[in-house]
């Protein structure tokens, strides 16, 4: 997408070859441009968040992979970045999933191609993770054309975290279809769930919203639900970092609470989902999708810019207070209304998703 017009992703490598990235802690008082160059640091990159939203996470993991090879092609150096840059983080599959595509593309080559090869592969994952979400762009703005023409007026429309460009290669996936609405002439407006204890709602989807003209309101996380109440959400839309085979969505913390109240008013819920974020070999997310606990400092402290223009953390609770910080939940496959994929919107269950990604099936 576009920042102050000049188009951006969130990872690309330069005309030297050099992977950049926006690191994304500093946003959204600062816009800073970061090179990854070695393993080490892709694998601080995500587990530190400077780039996160499990798209992206997979492909900075691809990038991570080919970076390595062009140090270190050997099958040892092969099978040790696998397991060094998995370990990052738990949930997002897309992670695993783009080591795996990047495992089996290399295992059978002879290390003096594995470079090539690895680089090759690191930008069609990201170039297939663009026309993904541009897909689910278009699948999603069928849905609130309806609503549109159905209302007559303007689409009220809920987000959670950020499932934006910034957490994706572009486009975004849960934000794809807000700017192919906007594109499109309709009326639309963004409830953007501030998302603690990371604030991705608060600093990178208003960031988002704000740079691509996008009408929208912030609000606390624990806003959504009385909004529902009194008719002024018309559908929820977020991501996903995991969806099991029978349709079970995992997403950052708090979107199970969403659900629940959309469910409650009869707000349609959608979960924006490209193809590689579904994990099929998983049924019951519930019980078999591994939760990240994050550090309680995310949730004693919070980041921001002073009155002085300089960004730091704040204690927002008593020194030594004791915390729990579970990073994603999981909606059961029941209260998810649709799935907006690049190949069609269907229903979260085991037939329809088979049904829509027949040749994915393990
Ligand atoms: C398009 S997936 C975005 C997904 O990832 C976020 O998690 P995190 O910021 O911790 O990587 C969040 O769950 C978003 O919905």
């Amino acid at each position: 997408m576009k920042i102050d017009g000049k188009p951006y992703r969130s990872i690309w490598h330069d005309a030297a070859g050099t992977v950049q990235i926006i690191d994304q802690r500093w946003l959204p008082h600062e816009l800073r441009i970061v090179p990854l160059q070695s393993r080490a640091e892709f694998a601080v990159a995500i587990r530190d968040m400077w780039v996160r939203g499990a798209p992206l996470i997979g492909a900075a993991a691809a990038w991570g992979m080919a970076v390595q090879m062009e140090h270190d092609a050997s099958d040892a150096s092969l099978a040790e970045t696998w397991q060094v840059l998995h370990e990052t983080r738990p949930t997002a599959i897309n992670l695993r999933w783009a080591l795996n595509e990047m495992r089996s593309l290399l295992t059978p080559l002879p290390p003096s191609q594995r470079a090539a090869a690895a680089r090759r592969r690191a930008i069609e994952i990201c170039d297939e993770d663009v026309e993904i979400n541009r897909r689910i762009g278009e699948n999603g703005l069928a849905i609130i054309r309806q609503i549109a023409a159905r209302k007559n007026g303007r689409v009220n429309i809920l987000t959670h975290c950020n499932a934006g460009w910034l957490a994706t290669v572009d486009w975004g996936t849960a934000t794809s279809p807000i700017y192919h609405a906007l594109a499109a002439g309709i009326d639309v407006h963004v409830f953007v769930d501030e998302t603690r204890p990371r604030n991705q709602g608060a600093q990178l989807t208003a960031w988002e919203m704000n740079h691509h003209g996008v009408s929208h309101d912030l609000i606390v996380d624990n806003a959504g639900g009385h909004l529902m109440q009194h008719g002024e959400v018309d559908m929820v839309i977020v991501g996903t970092d995991r969806t099991t085979s029978q349709g079970d969505v995992c997403n950052k913390i708090g979107t199970y609470l969403k659900a629940l109240a959309a469910h409650a008013n009869g707000v349609p819920f959608y979960v924006a989902l490209p193809s590689p974020t579904i994990d099929w070999t998983v049924k019951d997310g519930v019980k078999e999708i591994p939760i990240e606990e994050r550090t309680g400092a995310e949730v004693t402290h919070v980041q921001g810019r002073d009155a002085q223009g300089k960004v730091g953390l704040v204690q927002i609770s008593p020194d030594g207070t004791p915390a729990r910080n579970p990073a994603f939940d999981v909606t059961p496959a029941h209260l998810v209304t649709g799935l907006i994929t690049e190949r069609g919107v269907c229903s979260a269950n085991t037939t329809a998703m088979a049904a829509m990604f027949p040749d994915l099936q393990g």
